[in-house]
């Protein structure tokens, strides 16, 4: 396939609103792709490289070779490239790197160069990509849309699907089963506004702490234990003490969801940064281990023992659950089977307001009857925090003044729009302690695209998480809305970009009469 191809059909996709037809040109890729190589095409269409970061900035992006008259370039040509331009390391690096760029960027047309540079600079970002892709793939193959999808939560990303789906048609999708060593994508929770929403949405349910760590799912057939993180990153050898505690369960295999999280001797959270630094730390894993050492809880379990239990309801899972895991290594729950109940409806509330005062997030609510969905934001499970908080994409930030010379400081916060862009909807220093600064100078270099000596562009691939007070309107910023007090809480490497919260979703969260535009924002 012809990188030409593929840069005509994202330039296609991008000018169409219709999603009909956004379908339509996907599928028609696909029915021409080699099944190997679409894979790759589809990364790069949803703005993505299969490579991760190769470690390419701006100055080298800004290099422009001559074009080539003719595209010739083809997809397999482009992937071994990156491969090896992301493959450079040592002394000179940074010049080879250049100098392999200017190479493939010199064997492409000016039409390739622009989606090229758009890919590499991170700029190349197409809205709901994935869930389109599923489409095209159905309407390529004649395979049933929801089994495709089914296929993708369960073989945990697109490409995989659409390698056996190109090469073998619609009878390929029953090979995609939850298997013990591949991972599926975890089930997300909606959001509600307290335990008495949660209840009146639910019905019975069960109410579970939810605690602040990171999520983990973890995979284990005899003495083989696998961990892999929310985004599916395999993080099996940098949490030692969670493999030796899954391999002491009384099982022979089993999938296991829950939470990371390092606690004090009181069982209450240590500061999230600590769970975050061991689980995003390759080095010195020994002595990480034993100086933050964080406990598992589990609140899932997707199979165990040779069975399948994603379409089993809550209720038996965690019957399962039970049997398999210890008490101590369990979330707290409590059931509550008549929500119209009043004194089940003050338990609910009693017990959200003691997960409060063990310092823990606030709580899960969880339908009984709901399977497990893999991979969906399902409306079965229902967050409940009282610290509002959003997770932003940072656009930029500014070098700081004084005692932050030298440190980049004041963050750009974007909240995603629908077409899978960002808009700009505040700044802010607040909330930053000297190791974050430091460590997102460093971070924010990497994905810089750009510097003017006073703001430096990055790429819009970091996640923050900011606590606000409110929302209001703001003629300042693009989407007419703004945050009140926003502060840092935290980075969220554990999410991708295109997770971020949403303009709707800010919007959401404007009183029900917000007054007049005011050019006030944070920072
Ligand atoms: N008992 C629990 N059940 C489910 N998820 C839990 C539980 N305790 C903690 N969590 C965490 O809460 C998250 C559920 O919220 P959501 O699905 O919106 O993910 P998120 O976007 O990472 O949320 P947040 O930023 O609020 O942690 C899970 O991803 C998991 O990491």
């Amino acid at each position: 396939m012809l990188l030409a191809e593929v840069a005509r059909v994202s330039a296609e996709v991008a000018a169409t609103r219709s999603r009909s037809e956004k379908t339509g040109l996907l599928a028609g890729l696909f029915r021409t792709a080699d099944p190997e190589e679409a894979p790759v095409a589809l990364t790069y269409l949803a703005g993505r490289l299969p490579q991760g970061r190769v470690g390419v900035g701006w100055s080298v992006l800004r290099e422009a070779p001559a074009p080539a008259a003719v595209p010739t370039l083809t997809v397999r040509e482009v992937d071994r490239a990156l491969d090896s331009i992301a493959a450079v390391a040592g002394k000179g690096a940074r010049t080879e790197r250049g100098r392999r760029v200017a190479a493939l960027l010199g064997a492409a047309t000016a039409e390739e160069q622009r989606f090229l540079r758009a890919l590499l600079g991170g700029e190349l970002r197409q809205g709901a990509l994935d869930a389109l892709a599923v489409e095209g793939l159905a309407r390529a193959s004649g395979a049933d849309p929801a089994a495709v999808r089914r296929a993708v939560m369960l073989g945990g990303s697109p490409g995989a699907v659409a390698r056996e789906l190109l090469a073998r048609g619609p009878a390929a999708l029953a090979g995609f089963r939850l298997e013990v060593g591949r991972p599926v994508l975890p089930m997300l929770a909606h959001t509600a506004g307290d335990v008495e929403e949660a209840l009146d949405r639910l019905g019975p349910c069960a109410v579970e702490e939810k605690l602040d760590g990171i999520r983990v799912q973890v995979h284990r057939n005899g003495d083989v234990v696998r961990i892999w993180t929310r985004t599916l990153e395999e993080i099996t050898e940098r949490l030692p003490e969670l493999a030796r505690v899954a391999r002491e369960l009384p099982v022979t295999s089993a999938v296991l969801d829950g939470e990371v999280i390092a606690l004090d001797g009181e069982g209450r959270p240590r500061p999230f940064q600590e769970t975050a630094g061991r689980v995003g730390s390759r080095r010195d894993v020994a002595g990480a281990a034993a100086a933050v050492p964080l406990s598992p809880v589990f609140f899932d379990l997707l199979a165990v023992d040779g069975r399948d239990l994603l379409e089993l309801p809550v209720t038996e899972r965690h019957a399962e659950l039970a049997r398999a895991v210890p008490e101590p290594l369990r979330v707290r729950r409590l059931t509550v089977t008549d929500p119209a109940d009043p004194g089940s409806r003050a338990a609910a509330r009693g017990f959200a307001e003691e997960v409060l005062r063990r310092g823990h997030e606030g709580v899960v609510v969880k339908a009984l009857d709901a399977p497990y969905s893999a991979g969906r934001r399902g409306a079965a499970w229902l967050k409940v925090k009282p610290v509002h908080t959003l997770d932003l994409v940072v656009l930029a930030a500014e070098w700081g003044h004084g005692r932050r010379t030298g440190k980049l400081s004041n963050l750009h916060l974007g909240a995603r729009c629908e077409d899978g862009s960002f808009t700009m909807l505040g700044k802010t220093f607040k909330g930053l302690t000297d190791a974050l600064l430091e460590w997102q100078t460093g971070r924010l270099r990497e994905l810089a695209v750009d510097d003017d000596g006073v703001v430096v562009r990055v790429r819009p691939e970091l996640v923050v998480e900011i606590a606000y007070d409110g929302v209001q309107r703001s003629s300042r910023y693009p989407a007419g809305v703004t945050l009140r007090f926003a502060r840092v809480l935290r980075y969220r490497e554990d999410k991708a970009a295109a997770e971020a919260d949403t303009v709707a979703a800010v919007e959401a969260a404007l009183p029900a009469r917000a007054g007049a535009p005011s050019p006030d924002g944070p920072g």
